[in-house]
């Protein structure tokens, strides 16, 4: 299937608010990640529901479903990612870390004629999530060294390693706007290009093939 090819797919984030639509009261809240890490994700992965691993800080890694897209229900005009952790959680975590694996894919979004029409196929996407991470290769994703932040052993394929690399990367260059040294020289995306070619690299290598770059 098409829309399996670029998967799994790694994104890791601070939860920030979302449109407040009153989700949580539907039973069903969703943590959305900031603007820019959702315009970091390429095209080629497409919007719709997708499932798979969450871990909030260094909490357990759980179940969680995640609509990727304009909310056609909601005439959305921002492209967002919204996970549905299956979890009941005492409290929020707005600016804790997110981290997601997603694993498979399960529709495209739709445009539902009523509000009920929408809360079914989300309680029919939960189903299907909690069906199919049963499986021994799903399961794997749990235990993933993504969570653990150890991305050197991660098995995340290497656009997905360079997307977290990126977003660290950009945290660490905003943590230091203030300094001087940065404004004339971007460190970080030099590093990002570094880390990037090594781990193509070391990809390569493991292949048994020559190695060569990939281009972003
Ligand atoms: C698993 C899942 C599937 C979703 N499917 C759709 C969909 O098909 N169409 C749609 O318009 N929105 C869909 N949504 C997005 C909801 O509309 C969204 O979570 C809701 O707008 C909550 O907004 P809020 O975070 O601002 O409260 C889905 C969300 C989840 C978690
Ligand atoms: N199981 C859960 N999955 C996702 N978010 C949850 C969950 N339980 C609590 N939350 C919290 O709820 C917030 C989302 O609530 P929601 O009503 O969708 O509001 P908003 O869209 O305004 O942020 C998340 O950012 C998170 O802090």
């Amino acid at each position: 299937m098409e829309q399996q090819e670029n998967l799994p797919y790694f994104v890791e984030g601070p939860v920030v608010k979302g449109f407040g639509r009153g989700s949580k009261e539907l039973g069903i809240p969703t943590a959305n990640f900031p603007e820019d890490v959702v315009r970091k994700i390429p095209e080629s992965l497409p919007c719709g529901v997708y499932y798979g691993w969450a871990c909030v800080d260094s909490g357990p890694v759980l179940p969680m479903v995640m609509s990727v897209g304009w909310n056609p229900y909601y005439h959305n005009t921002v492209k967002t990612m919204e996970t549905h952790i299956l979890h009941d959680f005492k409290q929020d975590f707005y600016g804790s870390i997110l981290k997601v694996i997603l694993i498979g894919y399960i529709r495209p979004m739709e445009d539902y004629s009523s509000l009920d029409a929408l809360i079914e196929a989300i309680n029919s996407d939960i189903a299907i999530a909690k069906k199919e991470l049963q499986s021994p290769e799903m399961l794997a994703f749990q235990s993933n060294n993504f969570f653990l932040g150890d991305l050197q052993n991660s098995s995340a394929t290497i656009i997905d390693k360079r997307e977290v690399i990126h977003n660290r990367l950009q945290d660490f260059q905003k943590k230091n706007n203030n300094n001087k040294r940065f404004e004339v020289f971007d460190w970080a995306s030099v590093l990002n290009r570094v880390f990037a070619l090594a781990l193509s690299l070391a990809d390569d290598m493991k292949k048994g093939g020559h190695p060569h770059v990939h281009d972003r």
